[in-house]
């Protein structure tokens, strides 16, 4: 089942082409990752799938809806985290949540708040002050903010960018878990190479603006006759290459 759809989506910043006609879909369950140089149209990308930017052209459908037509429908089923999204600092962990999950309209908030501390393992974290926070707590906080509407489609700015080699493994088995077994659609965009390796079952590589190839890192891998996903991006960072 697709969840996500983008069609032909166009960004321009006066003369910058940041978007160039991106298509791609992420299905029920899927992690999908967008990998590009700095300056590629990921971020763009991400935040007109959010309805954070609006697309010059270009459609965005989730759950078969058209996002322009059905923002609140569709919004209140998806979630985004990425480490340069604040969060307010003189509230605690817990309050930080509370809000969030009030904000929701979810049934149980109290229930749903101790299930996502519990998941990121925030526990110790949840009377502290957010600005007291370090910036790899800080990002277990965001992804606990992102969950707290169980969304079918989870959008993640670098998730683990910020986080230790042990935190961050924790955190990818848990968002692992999470598409498995909630059915939860990831599209991930980060500049860790084995990481995409690890968690994710399509790839789609951006070079100034378009999406040069797509597949899984095997696929990529061999259609770029390189050894794994590190080397594929090299070739298209440095040498603007497309596969064979
Ligand atoms: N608000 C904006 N105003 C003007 N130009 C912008 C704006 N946002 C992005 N751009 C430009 O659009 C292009 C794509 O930027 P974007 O942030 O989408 O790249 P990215 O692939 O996410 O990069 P990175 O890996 O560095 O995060 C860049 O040239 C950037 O300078």
């Amino acid at each position: 089942m697709v969840i996500l759809e983008a069609v032909s989506l166009v960004k321009r910043f006066g003369d910058v082409r940041a978007v160039d006609g991106i298509s791609l879909t992420v299905g029920q369950g899927e992690i999908a990752g967008l990998l590009g140089p700095n300056g590629a149209g990921k971020s763009t990308t991400l935040h007109m799938l959010l309805g954070l930017v609006t697309p010059d052209s270009g459609e965005v459908r989730m759950f078969g809806l058209d996002l322009a037509k059905n923002r609140t429908e569709v919004l209140s089923q998806v979630n985004f985290s990425a480490s340069y999204l604040g969060l307010p600092g003189v509230l605690h962990v817990r309050e930080v949540l509370n809000a969030f999950a009030r904000l929701y309209g979810l049934r149980h908030p109290r229930k749903r708040v101790e299930e996502v501390i519990d998941l990121l393992e925030i526990g110790p974290l949840a009377r502290r002050k957010v600005v007291e926070l370090s910036s790899g707590q800080h990002t277990r906080v965001q992804l606990a903010k992102a969950l707290i509407n169980e969304p079918r489609l989870l959008i993640l700015d670098e998730p683990t960018a910020a986080l230790d080699p042990d935190a961050g493994d924790r955190i990818r088995a848990m968002l692992v878990r999470i598409a498995r077994e909630s059915g939860t659609a990831l599209l991930i965009t980060s500049h860790n190479m084995r990481e995409v390796e690890r968690m994710c079952e399509r790839i789609h590589f951006v070079s100034a603006g378009r999406i040069v190839a797509t597949g899984t890192a095997a696929e990529l891998a061999s259609d770029f006759g390189v050894d794994d996903l590190e080397e594929v991006f090299l070739k298209v960072a440095r040498e603007g290459a497309v596969p064979a």
